[in-house]
């Protein structure tokens, strides 16, 4: 099987999170901030986790990667505990972390170099993610030579690069103006739709998380706890036009009212 292939047969795999409980230890003590989360996630959905600021979202997608330990419960990823660097991973933080010697390209290209896979298969499939985050006019540049959104856009398709069947995706359009922001969610969206990835989305926006996901996890905060569940019943394919019709806006509706405090605004 050529790496092409193998980048557009994988499917998703299954999330479990059951009674997922992590304290942070700081100089001030211990400090709860998840606490008791279930969320199950079926292979090939798309969730978006929203909340307000400190709820752990960053903290759900850092376990599911392996990064930072917790302290009870069940984690699994297509049936396996989270681990470090598991290339079937896709991960994009919040900030993105491009090597400052390498090009946009040779970011784009890093994960293929550190599972030893070169060729023109290779080369073909960066300069498709190259041109997916519309990043062609500046395939050269350095991280130094590009804007906040620029970098985000290598750093997104960096995690795409491998296409993983789990994709963890904290903040991925924050850098960007509305108009790109709205073009990259629906060009992910669609990537998505052809693809069905498990795909976790943090995102601050409920529109964005209306527009993209299958499910919207709405949290609380302090400790973090899940708040609401609501389904999204838009058809798919989902398109621009979907924005702002009453079945998009009753959604949108539910997640607020699911995170709006007791003086009815956002917290
Ligand atoms: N390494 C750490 N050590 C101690 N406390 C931490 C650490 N990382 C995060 N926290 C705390 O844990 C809580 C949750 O942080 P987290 O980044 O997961 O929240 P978030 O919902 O992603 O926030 P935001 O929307 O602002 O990105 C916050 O109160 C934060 O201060």
């Amino acid at each position: 099987m050529t790496v092409v292939d193998r980048l557009t047969t994988i499917a998703g795999e299954p999330i479990v999170m059951r009674g997922l409980s992590k304290s942070y230890v700081t100089t001030a003590g211990r400090n709860p901030v998840l606490d008791g989360i279930d969320i199950d996630i079926a292979p090939g959905e798309l969730i978006s986790l929203v909340g307000p600021s400190g709820c752990g979202k960053s903290t759900i997608l850092k376990i599911l990667a392996g990064l930072i330990p917790y302290d009870e419960g069940e984690v699994s990823l297509g049936g396996q505990p989270p681990r470090e660097g598991r290339r079937d991973v896709g991960l994009m933080l919040q900030q993105a972390v491009l090597m400052p010697w390498r090009s946009v390209a040779g970011n784009i290209r890093l994960p293929f170099d550190l599972a030893r896979l070169n060729g023109p298969e290779v080369e073909e499939r960066v300069a498709q993610l190259v041109e997916l985050v519309g990043l062609s006019h500046a395939v050269e540049h350095r991280p130094w030579e590009l804007s906040g959104g620029m970098q985000q856009r290598v750093s997104l398709a960096r995690a795409l690069s491998l296409d993983p069947g789990v994709m963890l995706l904290d903040e991925p359009f924050s850098a960007l103006d509305e108009f790109k922001r709205e073009h990259l969610g629906l060009e992910f969206t669609r990537m998505h739709e052809a693809l069905g990835r498990t795909t976790i989305l943090v995102t601050h926006s409920i529109p964005e998380a209306v527009l993209m996901s299958d499910r919207i996890i709405a949290l609380g905060a302090n400790p973090g706890r899940v708040l609401a569940d609501i389904r999204v019943d838009l058809p798919r394919p989902r398109v621009a036009a979907m924005i702002g019709t009453p079945a998009f806006m009753e959604t949108s509706q539910k997640v607020r009212q699911a995170l709006v405090g007791e003086d009815g605004l956002l917290a």
